[in-house]
């Protein structure tokens, strides 16, 4: 066995095939139907999160975030009945050790030793113990869906035989894909494969929805632009239940998303991938069997051939060129030629439309209800570096103060 499997053996999976499908086909096809718990729970999370604030309060905007991200992707994830409890901070903790002991192990042991880490390393303990307890947490719910669906009656469907389907989240697509698959969905399987996919999504998006906060303080214009148009499509009512529509249309905001996600990335290298056979490109470059490539993000997005005068922050750069090149494309969620922001191809990173809907549902509460600003004391300091990965600084505080006209 390499060195690198003996250590994604001991510490986490790589991403399933189970996982693939779920994410690109189930996920997207639900989304409609899932933007209505989604704003259940971010109106939850704001309800529990932000203070009351009838004049200027300082408050962390990354605990803020990150806390309706988690709740966003624990429902999609777990369903109803897990995302109230310890899910919402078991996948983080999850997160913590799968992210800490790989490195831990490649540090503290030599590699012909890897394998021992598995008895005797505590971080990795640490992963194991998240995965159990995970596994026992899905246990009742994962056996009262399979008794469910074996006492539903299939029904012929597009020429073949399927049960009408009475969840949507990952639980319930993960267990019919394992089924399909002639696979058992034990609740360790299914919790790797639910891990695996919160590993993929919650840090990109909330380091993401942290920068756009920054960009948006730093922009007040487009801040006001963006009121207004929360306001035009939700008609100025509190209880407005937004859907996949109303939010395609808030396009001032969806193009500021994306020149943020341009000018900022969280990933530093995107689209890895191994040459299964050799390959000459016509300029002569050759890449032999077994290479390992991957392309950088940031500067792709800050070449002037794809986006002219890249260094301005222009946050109708993308509203613009949809009118004038082709509206169906550059919404922030478009994989297009201009940006590597979300790879390319078949892996192509399918969570990118719950990530738009997401961030949208997040900040039109925020944009609409508080007025915000920069808190001088603690204003956002330089980038961390973390590996591979960049983040916006999650210490810096805003000020936030309740307007009395909200959406
Ligand atoms: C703003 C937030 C996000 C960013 C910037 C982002 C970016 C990316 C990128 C660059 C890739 C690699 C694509 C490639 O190799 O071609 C990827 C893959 C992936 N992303 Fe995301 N992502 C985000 C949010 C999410 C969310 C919310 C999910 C949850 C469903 C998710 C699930 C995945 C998965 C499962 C893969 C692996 C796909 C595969 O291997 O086929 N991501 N993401």
């Amino acid at each position: 066995m390499e060195k690198a499997s003996v250590i994604k053996d001991i510490c986490g999976p790589e991403m399933t095939e189970e996982a693939q499908t779920i994410a690109r086909m189930d996920l997207n096809k639900a989304l409609n139907k899932l933007i209505q718990p989604m704003q259940e729970v971010v109106a939850k999370a704001y309800d529990k999160e932000m203070p009351a604030c009838s004049d200027w309060t300082s408050i962390n905007p990354y605990h803020l975030i990150a806390q309706n991200f988690a709740r966003i992707a624990t429902r999609v994830m777990v369903g109803p009945e897990l995302c109230e409890g310890r899910w919402l901070t078991l996948s983080r903790d999850y997160i913590n050790s799968v992210t800490k002991a790989p490195g831990v192990v490649r540090h503290k042991y030599h590699p012909w030793l890897r394998w021992v880490a598995k008895y005797v390393e505590p971080s990795v303990h640490a992963v194991l113990k998240y995965r159990r307890e995970g596994a026992e947490l899905l246990r009742p719910v994962l056996e009262a869906r399979i008794a469910e669906l074996d006492s539903t009656a299939p029904r012929t469907l597009g020429g073949k035989e399927r049960h009408e389907r009475q969840h949507e989240d990952a639980i319930q697509w993960l267990l019919e894909e394992f089924r399909a698959r002639g696979k058992k969905p034990t609740p360790d399987a299914v919790a790797q494969s639910i891990y695996v996919i919160m590993t993929a999504a919650i840090d990109s998006t909330s380091s993401t929805a942290l920068w756009m906060l920054f960009d948006l303080l730093d922009h007040p214009d487009a801040m006001a632009e963006i009121r207004e148009e929360i306001l035009r499509v939700s008609g100025g009512s509190a209880d407005f239940a937004w859907t996949r529509q109303a939010l395609g249309e808030l396009r001032v905001l969806d193009s500021f998303m994306r020149e943020s996600l341009r000018v900022h990335s969280f990933t530093q290298i995107t689209v890895e991938r191994m040459a299964a056979v050799p390959f000459t490109f016509k300029d002569g470059l050759h890449i032999p069997r077994f290479s390992q490539l991957a392309f950088p993000r940031y500067p792709y997005g800050m070449d002037s051939d794809l986006n002219p005068d890249p260094k301005t922050f222009y946050y109708k750069r993308h509203l613009k060129k949809r009118t004038g090149e082709d509206a169906a494309k550059f919404h922030f969620a478009s994989v297009s030629d201009d940006t590597l922001a979300w790879g390319t191809g078949m892996h192509a990173c399918p969570g990118r439309f719950l990530a738009q809907e997401a961030l949208k549902l997040i900040f039109l509460r925020l944009v609409s209800r508080y007025d915000i600003k920069h808190d001088g004391e603690k204003r956002p300091g330089p980038d961390r570096m973390m590996g591979l990965f960049m983040g916006p600084d999650s210490s810096a505080n805003i000020l936030v103060k309740e307007v009395s006209s909200s959406a």
